[in-house]
């Protein structure tokens, strides 16, 4: 069954930035009823809704103060939502950074913020406040979660927990009562201002980790955003998504442990 983006309203954490911006765009252009832009930068957020008032009609987005890690503030973002739009249907966990000298916010922002939205979502907000049958919730992962990335093992992590949360909200315990489709998106390395490391990676072992983003193929986050909206629509529950290198989304499968061959 495809999932309509048409008339729902969607909410984005982290949409000030590169790719939630992109997918606010998107589901502009696909006809989502509104939207609101939940991102802690409020100058950023403030000028992306200027922006996009030029091109879409401004009633349809909202812009609203989100810290995603303080779960009053990101439930906040939830009721502006209901407010405005009197329904919600999608969530993009979308937000998300990068540093390695200071992990715990790493965690904090990337795992402790995806889980508070998985929670105000699955219990209350897209579970009894949905239009239709169903609702989605997308959550942005990374390629680093299946390829960890040398510099960024705690990145790594946080990301590799998203796909196991994602999997997990996803199975019929969950869904049989919620009606919600649970999926993930694993972007490859995307023109945004994360993709600039310098002072958030920590000093490796020796220097043979050195790298640049020479040699990584980098993609817009306009294409990525687009092959999202198809996520939407049509992918199953459950399932993860890499997106890289402007190339069609693919399905990445996980294997099944008990095909393991190798034995102790
Ligand atoms: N750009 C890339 O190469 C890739 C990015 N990703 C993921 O995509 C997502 C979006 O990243 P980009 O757009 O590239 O980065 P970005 O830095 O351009 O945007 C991130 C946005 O999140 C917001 N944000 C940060 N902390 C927040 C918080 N506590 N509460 C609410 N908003 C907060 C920022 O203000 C910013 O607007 C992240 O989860 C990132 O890990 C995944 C794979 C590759
Ligand atoms: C010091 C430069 C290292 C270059 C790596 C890089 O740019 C990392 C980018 C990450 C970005 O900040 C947010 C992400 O999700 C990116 C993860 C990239 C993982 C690359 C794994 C590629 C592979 O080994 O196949």
């Amino acid at each position: 069954m495809s999932f309509q983006i048409n008339g729902k309203v969607a909410l984005v954490t982290g949409g000030a930035g590169g790719i939630g911006r992109c997918i606010v765009e998107a589901l502009l252009e696909n006809g989502i009823k509104g939207v609101v832009i939940a991102d802690i930068n409020e100058e950023q957020g403030t000028k992306v809704v200027s922006e996009l008032s030029q091109k879409f009609n401004p009633t349809q987005i909202l812009y609203q103060k989100t810290d995603v890690t303080v779960v009053e503030s990101f439930e906040d973002a939830f009721k502006a939502a209901i407010q405005q739009f009197q329904h919600i249907d999608i969530l993009f966990n979308n937000a998300g950074i990068v540093n390695e000298n200071e992990w715990e916010k790493c965690v904090q922002v990337n795992l402790i913020g995806v889980i508070n939205g998985m929670i105000l979502a699955t219990e209350k907000y897209l579970k009894d406040q949905k239009l239709g049958e169903e609702a989605v919730i997308v959550n942005t992962s990374s390629i680093a979660s299946v390829t960890p990335e040398l510099l960024i093992p705690t990145y790594n992590a946080t990301k590799s927990a998203i796909n196991a949360i994602t999997r997990t909200y996803a199975e019929s315990y969950y869904y049989n009562s919620t009606k919600i489709k649970v999926v993930a998106i694993c972007p490859g390395v995307t023109e945004t201002s994360i993709v600039n490391l310098a002072g958030v990676v920590r000093p490796g072992p020796d220097d043979s980790a050195e790298r640049t983003l020479d040699g990584y193929p980098l993609q817009s986050p306009k294409f990525l955003a687009d092959q999202v909206m198809k996520v939407v629509e049509k992918a199953p529950t459950g399932t993860i998504w890499i997106i890289e290198d402007t190339k069609p989304a693919y399905q990445y499968i996980y294997n099944d442990r008990k095909m393991s061959q190798y034995k102790v």
